[in-house]
């Protein structure tokens, strides 16, 4: 006789493509595997606090044998990525006592799954993180469910872009998420063809942009140019030019690829006609991508494994094609973790010619 165990599992920060293929996984692998009962807590932290969960069953998600969950972005637990979760640390300690759960997965980025683990800690909680963001930027794991999909709906904006921007000799800015951290700008940018890649790790300065901007026209004959900015972009602190139009560290209330774009403006006299497109939310929906399904899958079973194993306080991650659990205070204490500004992307683009901020 298996020993029965009741785990809980919820989603929490910005929603991504996959979270529903990691609750498939989980649910399926405990259910099947280890025949135990899976509840879903809705809506992350609020969910615990107000002691909600709903039954999970692998053959209850199936429709007709097609299983729903295949063919559904978002999140169908919900997800929310505000509040004042410690304040209430002790309403949902005793709260989870309640639920009677033997463990619990938590599907997060870097700052939910910090505040999970701070929550874990004082109620002493059988507790698995698996991460999740488009902004990758989760330590120690190569990939987090959602950034691959992301990737590829900048990518394919991008695809869009570039014709209409030609067609126009335009300077197209594609704004995309990342405040903290610039990967997503950067696999997307490389990926798609960028002529720029501004990021949060790397300052820029607009006369930077300008040069290179003049450079394609008239060492090359460019007439357009493709810019991809994440949001979280910074000017450079030491910028000597454009000084009337560049601010360092001021913060744009309009949009940091507007922000750009009105500099570009000024700093050319007009002289080119630039557009900005803030691609937004477009990049948490959507289903998954192949890679996302498989990375969402692959953890989900690994995190079941975990709680089956009782090997707690772990973060699964992938690394070297594989999936393996590291200990939660180190992947935390090294997250959020930015794009290495002498890394071989960097590398890799600034090699193409791409402008990436100025050279130190
Ligand atoms: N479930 C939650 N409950 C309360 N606050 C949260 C929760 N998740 C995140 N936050 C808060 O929101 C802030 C921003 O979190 P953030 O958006 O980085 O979420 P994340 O989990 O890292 O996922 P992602 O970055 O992919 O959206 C965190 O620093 C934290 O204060
Ligand atoms: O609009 P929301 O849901 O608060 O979240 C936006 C933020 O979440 C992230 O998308 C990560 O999920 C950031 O890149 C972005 O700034
Ligand atoms: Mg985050």
């Amino acid at each position: 006789m298996k020993p029965q165990k009741r785990i809980g599992i919820l989603t929490s920060g910005g929603d991504c493509p996959g979270l529903n293929f990691v609750i498939r996984a989980v649910v399926r692998h405990a259910t099947l595997t280890y025949d135990w009962e899976v509840v879903g807590i809705p809506y992350a932290t609020q969910g615990l606090l107000e002691g909600k969960t709903m039954l999970l069953n692998c053959h209850g998600l199936d429709l007709h044998g097609i299983d729903p969950l295949l063919s559904l972005g978002g999140t169908i637990l919900g997800s929310i990525n505000k509040g004042d979760t410690l304040a209430q640390a002790s309403q949902i300690l005793a709260s989870y006592e309640k639920l009677g759960l033997d463990a619990l997965i938590a599907v997060g980025g870097d700052g939910s799954l910090m505040i999970l683990h701070e929550l874990a800690l004082q109620g002493n909680w059988n507790f698995v993180g698996i991460p999740k963001t488009i902004d990758n930027d989760v330590a120690q794991t190569v990939w987090s469910v959602g950034f691959d999909t992301a990737v590829n709906t900048v990518v394919d904006a991008l695809n869009r872009l570039i014709y209409t921007a030609a067609s126009h000799d335009r300077v197209m800015i594609v704004e995309v998420m990342g405040r903290k951290a610039g990967h997503l700008a950067l696999h997307s940018g490389i990926a798609g063809g960028a002529d720029c890649i501004i990021i949060p790790e790397i300052p820029y300065s607009i006369q930077g942009i300008c040069n290179h901007l003049a450079e394609l026209r008239n060492r090359w004959g460019h007439r357009f140019a493709i810019l991809v900015v994440a949001e979280g972009a910074k000017v450079a602190t030491d910028t000597k030019d454009c000084e009337n139009v560049c601010q360092p560290n001021q913060k744009p209330n309009c949009g940091m690829g507007q922000y750009i774009a009105d500099q570009i403006i000024r700093c050319t006299n007009n002289q080119i006609d630039v557009r900005t497109s803030v691609l937004g939310h477009i990049q948490r929906g959507g289903l998954p991508s192949a890679l996302d399904r498989l990375l969402a899958t692959a953890f989900g079973k690994v995190a079941v494994d975990m709680v089956a194993q009782e090997k707690y306080n772990c973060i699964v991650t992938w690394q070297n094609g594989q999936v393996v659990p590291m200990p939660i205070e180190e992947v935390l204490r090294q997250s959020p973790t930015g794009v290495d500004p002498n890394g071989y992307l960097v590398q890799t683009a600034r090699a193409l010619g791409v402008y990436l901020g100025d050279t130190q």
